[in-house]
């Protein structure tokens, strides 16, 4: 984390960039079949949307089952740091504590340390408007390459003041000033979906709402801003979004939240690869039969490369049966990119994963990140323009480079089933979206219960052998 930066200075206390881990970890080999449990932390996405609606409403809410990692927590001190009350609440299940936030109107100055997370170097921008003093953003220095511009851009047609330096990316300064005009703005969003979501989720707190039309390339992981107006929703706003490409976001009040966050779907990949990876079987408790989270697609795309994958009311099992090569468009669910990329690599045949370009502005250029590390233990990997080209071929030991990504990390954690010798640089940079992942991924291979975080719903039956 780089708050400390000479031209910039923003006397803020950082947060530990990361929590205190193994910096390089020997992924684990799995020879026999995995038989296991995985009960998933929330999402990221869910929570971070939760707690920018809970913060704008016009009373205390209860976040329930609340994602706590980096980029949650990031989100949760960013919002205090505005003025706005989160604090811990005993929650049903044992050791989850739900999240109550008390809304306030927002205050400045303040300084937003926003880590390397999309969600809050996006989302907070537009809330930051309606501060009562100048907002620094600022975060990691990975993140000081992630676009910005088009939501300041659009802030700005919307009647904000902001100091980027025309730099489009961090560190900016909002200048907020109690309130926003707001109106109709045109936004280029082929560069990532938060971009419309950002503006959504505090439209309703402009004084004219807000009325979007996206303009260029075909828009990424839509499921997200699905998910953004559905929770928009859930809090009583008038959301029009008939129209491809347009949304109008009528001003209101925005209605104070009691709501449970689902599991992190897109987490989940990385277990569920294990099944496949070491012809297994895993299951995941909780998993939503109905959800606008993009990680849903990862069982079409499980049961395109070879597993057996059954939804039912207690959850999803997946049973790995082969691992063959596939032709996939990941354009609603790029998050998916480095564990189905792993997979790849592992499988009988070519494949090639497409729609992705814009996933080179996230965490890092993970197309390129993912052709680099692969190739480098011997594999036999192509970038394209949107995507990559997978040619499995027999791996070998080596250090798999994360680029701070945890997706990257997960993608090696997949590898390292089956290849003795890999090693994870920074492991702890899972931390992002998943705590504790070393402690979960050795469990879990294990099929000891303490992987567990959530039990199965009531009335579910248990399965996956050890639990
Ligand atoms: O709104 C969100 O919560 C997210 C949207 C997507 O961003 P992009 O549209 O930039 O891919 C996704 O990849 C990211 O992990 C989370
Ligand atoms: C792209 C991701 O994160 P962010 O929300 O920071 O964009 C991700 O989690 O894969």
């Amino acid at each position: 984390m780089t708050l400390a930066d000479p031209d910039h200075p923003v006397g803020h206390t950082p947060l530990p960039a990361h929590p205190a881990g193994p910096a390089d970890w020997p992924a684990p080999t799995l020879a026999a079949p995995v038989d296991a449990t995985a009960a998933l932390p929330g999402s990221k996405s869910i929570t971070n949307r939760f707690l920018v609606l809970a913060a704008l409403a016009n009373d205390t809410s209860r976040i329930r089952r609340p994602l706590r990692s980096r980029d949650t927590l990031l989100m949760a001190q960013a919002l205090r740091d505005l003025g706005v009350v989160v604090r811990d609440h005993e929650g049903e299940d044992a050791g989850c504590h739900d999240w109550i936030v008390e809304p306030a109107p927002p205050r400045g100055p303040a300084t937003i340390d926003c880590g390397l997370a999309g969600t809050i170097m996006r989302f907070l921008p537009p809330l930051a408007t309606l501060a009562d003093g100048p907002v620094v953003f600022d975060g990691d220095l990975h993140a000081r390459t992630r676009p910005v511009g088009p939501v300041l851009d659009a802030l700005r047609a919307l009647g904000a003041s902001i100091d980027d330096g025309g730099r489009g990316a961090m560190p900016f300064t909002i200048d907020g000033r109690g309130g926003l005009r707001g109106g109709t703005v045109t936004v280029d969003a082929s560069g990532s979906s938060q971009f419309i979501s950002a503006l959504l989720l505090s439209g309703a707190r402009f004084e004219e709402g807000v009325t979007i039309h996206h303009v260029g390339k075909p828009l990424p992981s839509l499921p997200h801003i699905q998910m953004t107006v559905e929770t928009l929703r859930d809090a009583g706003v008038v959301v029009d979004d008939a129209e491809p490409d347009t949304w109008r976001v009528e001003p209101s009040e925005i209605n104070a939240l009691d709501v449970t966050v689902e599991p992190d779907l897109s987490n989940a990949a990385v277990f569920l690869a294990a099944a496949l990876v070491t012809r297994g079987v895993v299951h995941v408790p909780a998993w939503p039969a109905v959800t606008t989270q993009a990680g849903d697609r990862i069982r079409d795309v499980l049961a395109q490369i070879g597993a057996e994958v059954q939804l039912d009311r207690a959850g999803l099992t997946v049973t790995g049966r082969g691992l063959h090569g596939i032709d996939v468009d990941l354009h609603d669910a790029s998050e998916l990119t480095p564990v189905v990329a792993a997979l790849a690599a592992l499988a009988e045949s070519p494949t090639w994963i497409r729609g992705v370009g814009h996933i080179r502005r996230h965490e890092t250029d993970r197309i390129a990140a993912l052709a680099t590390e692969i190739n480098r233990l011997g594999g036999d990997v192509d970038e394209t323009d949107d995507g990559l080209v997978i040619r499995p071929r027999p791996l070998h030991a080596g250090l798999f480079h994360t680029y701070a990504d945890h997706r990257m990390a997960m993608a090696a954690a997949v590898l390292g089933l089956r290849v003795p010798g890999v090693v994870i640089e920074d492991v702890a940079t899972t931390a992002k979206t998943l705590p504790d992942f070393t402690r979960r991924w050795t469990s879990f291979l294990s099929g000891d219960v303490a992987s567990t975080e959530r039990p199965a719903r009531a009335g579910a039956t248990p399965r996956g052998g050890r639990r």
